[in-house]
């Protein structure tokens, strides 16, 4: 697969002071942190702690009260879902949201849709340069349905394949729309084991051959620790730890925020 195609080369993705508060409740307060260009950054805790407004915040669906998320040098704060996702931050939904009819294809030239530069008009003409376009569209999805082992899966219905593999639709398709940064939402939930491994080696490939940045939010603690280069841990909505996947394990404000421990 042609693995140079991130539109504007590899950027840090900061989140600085982020706090959303929702009518008194303060889901997230004051949090930083840096996504390092080509790394998988996981943001973990317990119920409740922030994660999915984190998430939410991230991909332009939850607007901030104060704080700022750019990338590389572009402000991406309270931009809308579609913009972001133009700037390059594509994300999956922790439920499945694939069109069950379409085709495992058709989904993924729907990930193309913002990278189409002819018009409907020149489409519905059939000129021949909307025929090379959708040519050369049809080579990416080809391309990376190959990279996620989707590629024997193109013309069946998207909902009729296993869970875990409808998953992996779900990631191709977040992959074929170029993005610097991929958000993962629970990528691994509902698996079983073999299903679990085989993401996990898809989420190491996209960042080692791909060299895309990938946020990822997973209970899976056996996933994150194998995978993450850098875990950043919420607990009531504050940032309470950031480090190696080894350092914040052992870290005591985590093992206390895990197990439910009195604060000493
Ligand atoms: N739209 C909303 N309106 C009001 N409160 C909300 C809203 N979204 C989240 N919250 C609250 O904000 C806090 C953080 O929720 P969030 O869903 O971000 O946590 P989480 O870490 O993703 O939890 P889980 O692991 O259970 O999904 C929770 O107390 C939650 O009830």
């Amino acid at each position: 697969m042609n693995t140079n195609r991130s539109p504007c080369g590899a950027a840090a993705l900061r989140v600085t002071d982020v706090t959303v508060r929702f009518a008194g409740l303060t889901a997230l307060d004051s949090v930083s942190f840096t996504v390092e260009p080509g790394s998988v950054h996981a943001v973990i805790g317990p119920n409740g702690a922030g994660k999915s407004t984190c998430f939410n915040v991230l991909s332009g669906v939850c607007r901030a009260n104060s704080g700022s998320v750019r990338l590389g040098d572009t402000e991406l704060t309270g931009l809308p879902p579609h913009r972001v996702a133009a700037l390059g931050v594509a994300r999956t939904f922790q439920n499945l949201a694939l069109p069950p009819r379409a085709t495992v294809a058709d989904s993924l030239l729907l990930g193309r849709h913002r990278l189409t530069r002819t018009g409907f008009l020149a489409a519905g003409l059939r000129l021949p340069s909307a025929a090379r376009e959708a040519r050369a569209h049809l080579r990416r999805v080809h391309e990376i349905a190959a990279f996620v082992g989707l590629a024997d899966d193109l013309e069946k219905p998207a909902g009729a394949l296993p869970y875990g593999q409808q998953k992996l639709v779900e990631l191709a398709r977040a992959l074929c729309m170029e993005p610097r940064v991929l958000l993962l939402d629970e990528p691994v939930a509902g698996m079983t084991a073999d299903e679990r491994r085989a993401t996990a080696a898809v989420i190491a490939g996209v960042r080692d051959g791909l060299g895309i940045s990938i946020v990822l939010v997973e209970h899976d603690m056996g996933v994150v620790m194998r995978l993450a280069d850098a875990v950043t841990v919420l607990d009531l909505g504050r940032r309470i730890a950031d480090g190696t996947p080894a350092q914040v394990q052992n870290d005591p404000a985590v093992v206390r925020a895990y197990l439910g421990a009195p604060t000493p």
